[in-house]
């Protein structure tokens, strides 16, 4: 595995692997790692995260499990045999769910992909929740859900810049703190509900910053790439 210290995540969501191939040739694995979704997943399968990884680049498996114990633990061992860097879970599944994730990595020893769960989508604000009969704020309930997580003994979660200053404080500096709704001044939100641009997500205490639409529609994304990393250094 290679070592960089990026924070950045570049979530490729692309429904065309060319267009995707194109835009990861022109970038470097020093520069960034990759999220791999639902979305290449299911259109290439496994064999997009091996050819990703030819090319250099640690992989996120952004799978999001969320299914019975038994499930979840099996498809996060598999998610282990391809060889990425980190993989996921709902922390909405429980503690038992979570916990035999955990053990299901056990085999792989050091080689064993980080293991990180959800806890309150980056598009979901109060009004959703309430949908959902949660009467909880979302960092309320984010909260709730990564003390879960971190009881379970996972490395981390993935909740929102907005939530990253409590959490460095109330989980500590080695609880991987991973953060979609990434936006840069003046970009679209699109469906993100809570966001914060990768300056202040990096002044939050994020260790990984996930950033895909406002890169990967750009005109040019591997130089919108490289503006993003300048500007974080410039900081
Ligand atoms: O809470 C979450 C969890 C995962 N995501 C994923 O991150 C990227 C964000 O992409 P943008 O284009 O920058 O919005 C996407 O792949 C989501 O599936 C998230 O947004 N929020």
């Amino acid at each position: 595995m290679s070592v960089t210290p990026s924070p950045i995540l570049v979530a490729l969501d692309y429904s065309n692997l060319d267009d995707a191939l194109r835009f990861v040739d022109r970038i470097d694995p020093a520069q960034c790692r990759l999220k791999v979704g639902k979305e290449m997943f299911t259109l290439f399968g496994p064999s997009v995260v091996r050819t990703l990884q030819a090319r250099g680049f640690d992989l996120f498996l952004d799978l999001k499990f969320h299914d019975i114990p038994n499930t979840t633990a099996h498809a996060v061992a598999a998610a282990a045999e391809l060889g990425v860097w980190m993989v996921n879970v709902h922390a909405s599944g429980g503690a038992r769910m979570m916990q035999a994730a955990r053990e299901a990595l056990l085999p792989f020893g050091k080689d064993a992909p980080l293991l990180i769960a959800v806890t309150v989508l980056t598009s979901m604000d109060e009004e959703d929740l309430r949908g959902l009969g949660i009467t909880l704020s979302p960092a309320q309930q984010a909260e709730r859900l990564a003390r879960l997580t971190q009881q379970c003994g996972l490395d981390g979660v993935v909740c929102s810049a907005h939530e990253a200053a409590a959490f460095k404080q109330a989980f500590g500096s080695e609880f991987a703190l991973v953060t979609p709704g990434i936006r840069p001044a003046g970009s679209d939100a699109g469906d993100q509900r809570r966001i914060m641009t990768p300056l202040q997500a990096k002044q939050a205490g994020v260790d990984y910053m996930v950033i895909g639409r406002p890169v990967t529609q750009s005109a040019d994304p591997a130089a919108t790439l490289q503006q993003i990393i300048t500007s974080l250094q410039e900081a």
